[in-house]
């Protein structure tokens, strides 16, 4: 297994690029830890299938370079680059039975006999399908193909790394936390240098140990699950990722504060900066009802099993309150309290207030 280190990449499928817009990737600079878990998480269209083609040597990034283990791999192609892929359709042999299935990659490499059986049984063994290796694969169900689809992409133990690409589409959804929880285990146990490429957080947050979050091209936040949710680098990160996301509540700044529809707010840290467009960011797990606050009129209350979302006007703007306990009536009048350390402001996107040190 090897780090992998993605150094100024950009790319632009245009034959003369010329400005940022024409650029599907604007420059990424990322490392990757040999034997870490990361996920590649962003909507639809904003690089991540690149990214995945030039990791694996599909493509030729426009500029910048990839490094195994400070080895430049640019030039290479896809065959010398030693990666494993699972793709979002399970990519099997169906003549084959699930044992020849995970034996494939291994024979194909001239691996010896039992070396392959050593493997295919711990692989089959990791992934509960032991008891299928004289299964023929035509007849699985869809996850269980996807299962040894997956196997197939673990079974090798001298890959430079292994890249999901939406592994859980053709899914069940009620099968879908199965796998997720599997692929983690997996990951555990294999410590393989993996990289999951997703638009569903649940998935990117499940199996990461880091999470690179991307949109249009650029790299907004790379961090931790927790990191992630308690300190959004961005208004991106702060409404993609948690569900309700963070609020994006319009204000201005004064000093140290934030002035959000006439009421002072008191903020994490300094503001930083001057000028553009300035957002106050708080998530609604971090406001609550109290005696005093800022006024607002709840507009909805929806039950959804563990907590409530708390849907509510301030002035002309609408926010979120997520609450176990205190439920407010639609329609009655409230005062919300914003936990200070949470509340940050954010100029054009990018956060803008001084991390408070503990
Ligand atoms: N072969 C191509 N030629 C021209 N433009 C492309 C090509 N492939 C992708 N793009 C453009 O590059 C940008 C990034 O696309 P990419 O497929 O990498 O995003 P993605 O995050 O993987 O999206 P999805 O999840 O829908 O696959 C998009 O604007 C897309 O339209």
């Amino acid at each position: 297994m090897a780090q992998i280190k993605l150094s100024n990449l950009k790319h632009s499928y245009m034959p003369s690029p010329q400005g940022p817009d024409d650029y599907a990737l604007k420059e990424i600079d990322v490392t990757w830890r040999d034997g870490g878990a990361y996920a590649l998480l962003g909507p639809s269209g904003c690089g991540k299938s690149t990214l995945l083609n030039i990791i694996s040597g599909l493509l030729t990034p426009s500029e910048g370079q990839i490094l195994f283990d400070d080895r430049d791999v640019t030039a290479l192609p896809p065959d010398q680059r030693n990666i494993a892929q699972v793709f979002q359709f399970p990519v099997i042999y169906d003549t084959m039975t699930v044992g020849e299935n995970l034996a494939f990659p291994l024979k194909n490499r001239g691996v010896d006999a039992a070396t392959i059986k050593r493997r295919v049984d711990e692989i089959a063994e990791m992934l509960d399908v032991a008891d299928m290796l004289n299964t023929k694969a035509s007849g699985l169900s869809p996850d269980n193909k996807q299962k040894i689809s997956m196997g197939r992409g673990l079974v090798r133990d001298d890959v430079n790394a292994v890249m999901f690409d939406e592994p859980l589409t053709v899914i069940d959804p009620h099968l879908k936390w199965k796998l997720r929880s599997k692929l983690k285990e997996l990951h555990q146990r294999v410590k393989a240098t993996m990289i999951y490429v997703t638009h569903d957080q649940t998935e990117a947050l499940t199996f990461a140990d880091e999470v690179v979050v991307m949109q249009d091209g650029e790299v907004v936040q790379i961090g931790t699950p927790v990191e992630l949710f308690e300190r959004p680098q961005h208004t991106f990160v702060g409404h993609f990722i948690g569900s309700p996301g963070m609020n994006v509540l319009p204000c201005e700044t004064q000093g140290n504060r934030a002035i959000f529809e006439g009421h002072e707010v008191v903020l994490e840290g300094a503001t930083l900066g001057s000028g553009g467009r300035t957002d106050l960011g708080i998530r609604p797990e971090y406001v609550s009802f109290g005696e005093t606050g800022i006024p607002a009129h709840v507009t909805k209350v929806s039950d959804i099993g563990r907590h409530y979302v708390v849907s509510a006007m301030v002035g002309n703007t609408a926010l979120k309150a997520v609450t176990e306990h205190s439920v407010p009536e639609p329609g009655s009048q409230v005062f919300l309290q914003f936990k200070p350390e949470q509340s940050r402001v954010y100029r054009d996107g990018w956060i803008a207030t001084e991390e408070r040190v503990q």
